[in-house]
């Protein structure tokens, strides 16, 4: 139990109705979850008003309101707190209520359109074989230090990131890796956080359905630079045009990298093959496993960051030369007929040009290349044609498939894609509803020495539609279907 009065330390009221010297038991945004003594955090969503739930909470047992706008009926016995944005609220309570575990250890916060997995696991890794006490927050998992947490977000809500900087705190944590969604921005989810440092991987079409425009999108996701205090760095990909925009008005410390611009961590390409890519960084070479321009991006975000956090230079580069692919992001497999299957989390535009770009740059003769794609139903729709294009201008066979139909028609998803085709590509282009149907036939038509790219879902273990979860996996699904070719 904690005293009210002491997590509201910090949050500007307007206006406060009853006692703020009660004992409090826990906070919710969600009035299903409230319980005797808790507290109850109205927030505006995109659904729903939870305003709306404020008696459903009381009779509950909420012991405190927080709100934007007090309700007509006043409870006795329950604390009304008035306050201008729950959300910003909720992200000073939910600190305070955790003892502001953010404080107690190097959290380091990524952002920009693709990379933030990519950079915040690679991180994690560089850091625990550096011998660290590593977190980890991700799209694709949370790690306490080994202790493995399912993810449900890419940045969850503020009162779980508090609870797992709390359990990091625990355990002796002393770096945390966190993905810094734009939605995670834009609904103040890292708010009231103390970050020792930001990066910025780059800036992309996605999201346009929730953003409505591209400057907004960028403007969020500017926010986590301008709220960094002077003691923190911000490190920023500066040939990626919004890059000098995220440092325009940040207080800390700025740092930049790049491949082809004057910056202050700079690397080369020397060498690609499809095992790995040789990288000119800081004068010295380092061999790394993870192919693609985009990932020499990567690797330099994370050589900067471990050297401005103040790891030795030469060990950073033996430590990252060990460094293997993250789940789903370029996975491959290589079947006995010499068939490449490339699984990838590719789902923006941007992603799958660079993967393909990547694909066709390793093609030594006339190996074909084909692609098996679709789009996230009740998603950025803008994207879809975008995305149709690319996949059938840059493969010699494009598969167009679901991704998470959700609650969308996977066929009007189909078909949005298939809008975006160029007459002279659409002989290249099938459409296959069943994602199942169409990674066999990819794998039936291929033939040796050629790739199959599956992009989209890269580590996700289902396939949503309508609400339901069915446990699909791209990689076990490409690597059977290969194995069961009888050629
Ligand atoms: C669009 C979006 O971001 N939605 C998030 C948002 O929900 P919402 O605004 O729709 O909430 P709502 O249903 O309108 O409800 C409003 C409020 O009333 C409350 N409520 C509602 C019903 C009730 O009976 N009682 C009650 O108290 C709700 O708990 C909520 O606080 O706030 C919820 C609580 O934090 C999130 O779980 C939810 O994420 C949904 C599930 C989601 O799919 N989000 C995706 C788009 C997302 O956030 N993605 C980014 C990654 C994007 C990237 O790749 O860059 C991420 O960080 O994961
Ligand atoms: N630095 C990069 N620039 C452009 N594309 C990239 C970069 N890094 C990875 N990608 C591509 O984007 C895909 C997603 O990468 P990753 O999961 O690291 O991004 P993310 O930012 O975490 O995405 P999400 O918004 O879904 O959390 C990869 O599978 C790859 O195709
Ligand atoms: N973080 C991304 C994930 C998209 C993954 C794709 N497989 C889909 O379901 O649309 C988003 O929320 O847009
Ligand atoms: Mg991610």
């Amino acid at each position: 139990m904690k005293l009210l009065k002491d997590i509201l330390y910090g949050v500007s009221l307007s206006a406060v109705s009853g006692d703020t010297g009660v004992m409090v038991n826990q906070i919710h945004f969600d009035s299903r979850k409230v319980e005797m003594d808790d507290v109850f955090v109205a927030i505006r969503g995109t659904v729903t008003d939870g305003h709306e739930y404020i008696q459903k909470a009381i009779d509950l047992g909420a012991r405190a309101i927080v709100c934007e706008e007090l309700p007509e009926l006043v409870v006795n016995g329950v604390t009304y707190l008035q306050v201008n944005d729950c959300n910003s609220a909720l992200a000073v309570i939910a600190s305070n209520f955790y003892e502001n575990p953010s404080k107690n250890l190097k959290l380091i916060g990524v952002t920009g359109t693709n990379g933030k997995t990519t950079v915040t696991t690679l991180l994690y890794n560089l850091f625990k074989k550096a011998g660290f006490k590593v977190g980890l927050i991700s799209t694709i998992k949370v790690l306490v230090d080994d202790i493995v947490h399912k993810a449900t977000h890419t940045t969850p809500d503020v009162i779980t990131i508090n609870d797992y900087l709390s359990k990091m705190n625990d355990v002796g944590v002393e770096y945390c890796f966190m993905e810094v969604s734009s939605h995670g921005i834009h609904q103040k989810r890292a708010e009231g956080l103390y970050f020792e440092g930001a990066i910025f991987t780059n800036l992309s079409h996605d999201h346009l359905d929730y953003h409505k425009t591209f400057a907004e999108y960028r403007d969020t996701k500017k926010k986590l630079f301008d709220g960094l205090p002077k003691t923190a760095f911000a490190l920023v990909n500066i040939d990626d045009k919004n890059g000098p925009v995220m440092l325009q008005n940040t207080k800390a410390k700025k740092y930049t990298y790049a491949l082809k611009s004057f910056a202050d961590y700079r690397a080369q390409i020397l060498e690609k093959q499809f095992n790995g890519q040789l990288l000119k960084v800081d004068e010295n070479e380092l061999w790394s496993k993870l192919i693609g321009d985009f990932n020499a991006y990567n690797l330099l975000a994370i050589y900067a960051t471990a050297d401005i956090l103040g790891l030795e230079k030469m060990e950073i580069l033996r430590l990252m030369s060990e460094l293997e692919n993250v789940d789903g992001r370029f996975q491959y497999y290589i079947s006995k007929e010499r068939i490449t299957a490339i699984v990838d989390y590719a789902h923006t535009p941007d992603a799958l040009k660079n993967v393909l770009v990547t694909i066709n740059a390793l093609r030594t003769g006339n190996e074909n290349v084909i692609t098996v794609v679709g789009c996230g139903g009740d998603r950025d729709k803008s994207k879809r044609p975008v995305m149709g294009h690319i996949a059938s201008e840059m493969s010699d066979q494009a598969i167009f498939t679901s991704d998470n139909p959700r609650t969308e028609s996977p066929k009007t998803i189909i078909e949005e894609m298939e809008t975006g085709v160029e007459p002279q590509n659409t002989r290249k282009v099938l459409s296959i509803e069943n994602r199942r149907q169409a990674i066999n036939t990819a794998c039936k038509l291929a033939m040796a020495n050629d790739i199959i790219l599956v992009a989209g879902k890269g580590h996700e273990t289902y396939q949503e539609t309508n609400g339901v979860r069915v446990d699909f996996d791209d990689f076990k699904e490409v690597k059977e279907a290969l194995k069961s070719l009888k050629k």
